[in-house]
């Protein structure tokens, strides 16, 4: 069995940071284990094409089981299943919540995250080409900028600032409250994923081992210690030990998988599916977060198209020559920030302007050009959970998202909708709005708009909290990220997160990743854990 001193589970976000970091160090030897492929493709490296990546080979497909909430509706998830996981099929929008998010964190007992602590952690991965100051880094591995937006994006803006929104530069600076064109992680108009980002500078290293397509099965106890992981290639099956350390970096839905395969989760769930409880855990798997996402479309009048023709084959040849135009679009090109009710301590909802039709994950076009507003509810209290079925790694989890749980949900959804219909009626609108498409205005009481919501919801691909920080009865790991009850196993990923942030979820998953190394590399410097 060959052995390393830390393995890596998973090189999406977290894991590529956390590989990365920990190799730095040449005496430390890494190993790094993706079940999925290499990200040199076509839909990875330019922006606009990252949907064309849902429901292929790259796209692990989960599925909800039936929502309770959504007329029974199942919900596509879609996950990165190559180098880079989501950073590699992510609309790459920079946005690190509000500090809100993380103060809240640490009150509840995760010393050493509050927003102040946090703050060098995203710096230190950062190189902002457009900002700087104390809320920015310089020279990081991850590539962040501002894109130059569409004209129909512009407009947009303009109308937000028309309907009271304050214009803003930097939606994770001091302020978040507001409207500001997208930072994006992209380099010379391509994704700057993480594997290219983090990974790109230490291929090269002898110290470390990258392995594709290693679908891991189970890490290994031995006297309550993690030694070993279990991983098929195809159809052989191999084990790789771990001198000091093994970090779980599968993502919200694949961390709490491969622990209760590992017999580390609700003891008589695991016992119900075939396998033997080693470590009683009952938060593995539960506690389950994602932001509601409900978009509403406009036809665009005018001569102004946005996007609409994004897939007409003169933008790809002038993607291909130069690295420019409309495919070096992320989409979502503004964000805009606000509280659906005034007494809230921080902003619930954040409006994604996109100048094109979106909806259904892309999978639904319009026959005229339109543009689009999503709206992401980023403060939801609803719990979902990730369960195992079978002992089978190839049988995926059950994931059930119970969305829309609390009608207080619903209530802020409903606030904006009519939000963002009062956005588009500005007079910057004047002259490209055209008819509503989605919801239509004859979806117009409140009443009417929740029943519309309940019906067409999705969610904004940030499955999140599954694995969380928190006590042994609430949480899979402390907050030094190691699992309860285990030694040397360690929980780097979205699915450590206590609640969810509020805004996109790259950026924080980053954060954590380097705060794990952190933990690794330098084991007496740190905080005695709390949680
Ligand atoms: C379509 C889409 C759009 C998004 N847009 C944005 C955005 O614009 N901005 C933003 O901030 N966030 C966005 N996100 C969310 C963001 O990308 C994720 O929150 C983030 O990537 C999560 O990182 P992670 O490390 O937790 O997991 P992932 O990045 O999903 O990485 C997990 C890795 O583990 C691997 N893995 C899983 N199970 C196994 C196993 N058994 N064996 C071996 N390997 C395994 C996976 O293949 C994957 O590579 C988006 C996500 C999606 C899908």
């Amino acid at each position: 069995m060959d052995t390393y001193d830390v393995i890596v589970i998973g090189a999406g976000a977290a894991g590529c940071v956390v590989a990365a970091r920990l190799s730095e160090d040449p005496e430390r030897r890494v190993l790094l284990l993706e079940a999925g492929g290499h990200n040199k493709r076509l839909s990875v490296k330019a922006p606009a094409a990252f949907s064309a990546q849902f429901g292929t080979k790259l796209d692990w497909e989960y599925w909800t089981e039936p929502e309770e909430n959504l007329f029974g509706r199942s919900l596509h998830e879609p996950r990165g299943k190559l180098m880079g996981g989501c950073s590699s099929m992510n609309a790459m929008m920079y946005v690190r919540g509000n500090r809100f998010d993380y103060d809240s964190w640490a009150a509840e007992g995760a010393a050493g995250w509050s927003a102040d602590e946090v703050l060098p952690f995203f710096t230190r991965s950062e190189d902002n080409g457009d900002l700087a100051g104390p809320y920015h880094g310089r020279g990081g591995p991850m590539h962040v900028e501002t894109r130059d937006p569409d004209p129909v994006a512009r407009r947009m803006v303009d109308a937000c600032v028309e309907a009271g929104f304050e214009r803003l530069t930097d939606l994770n600076g001091a302020q978040q409250e507001g409207v500001a064109f997208t930072q994006v992680n992209q380099k010379r108009g391509m994704r700057h994923d993480a594997a290219t980002a983090f990974l790109g500078p230490a291929r090269g290293r002898p110290n470390l081992t990258i392995k594709t397509g290693a679908l891991v099965h189970r890490v290994r106890l031995d006297g309550g210690r993690a030694t070993s992981v279990e991983v098929s290639f195809g159809k052989s099956l191999e084990q790789f030990g771990a001198d000091g350390e093994i970090v779980l970096c599968a993502g919200a839905f694949g961390t709490p998988e491969i622990l209760q395969r590992s017999g580390i989760g609700p003891a008589e769930h695991l016992k119900s599916v075939g396998v033997p409880s080693l470590v009683d855990l009952p938060a593995v798997g539960r506690h389950l977060m994602e932001h509601p996402f409900q978009f509403l479309n406009w036809e665009l009048v005018g001569d102004d198209i946005g996007l609409s023709d994004l897939s007409h084959p003169k933008h790809l040849a002038r993607w291909l020559a130069t690295r420019k135009g409309k495919l070096t679009s992320n989409v979502g090109e503004a964000l805009a920030f606000f509280r659906t009710d005034s007494s809230l301590p921080a902003p619930d909802m954040e409006l994604v302007l996109a100048p094109l039709f979106f909806w259904e994950h892309g999978k639904r076009e319009h026959p005229r050009p339109a543009f689009s507003i999503g709206l992401s509810y980023v403060a939801p209290i609803s719990r979902g959970s990730v369960m195992i079925a079978s002992p089978d790694p190839g049988q995926k989890a059950r994931v059930s998202l119970r969305m829309l749980s609390h009608d207080s949900e619903v209530r802020a959804l409903v606030a904006g909708v009519h939000k963002a219909r009062e956005i588009v009626s500005q007079p910057a609108m004047d002259g490209m709005r055209g008819a509503e498409i989605n919801p239509g205005l004859w979806v117009r009481t409140d009443e009417a708009i929740s029943e519309y919501v309940r019906h067409t919801v999705e969610h904004t691909y940030h499955p999140a909290c599954s694995a969380r920080i928190g006590s042994p009865e609430d949480g899979a790991c402390d907050a030094e990220l190691r699992v309860h009850g285990v030694d040397g196993l360690r929980i780097a990923d979205a699915s450590a997160m206590p609640t969810i942030t509020r805004g996109n979820t790259h950026a924080p998953t980053l954060m954590i990743g380097e705060r794990c190394a952190d933990f690794i590399r330098n084991p007496a410097r740190v905080a005695t854990a709390v949680a």
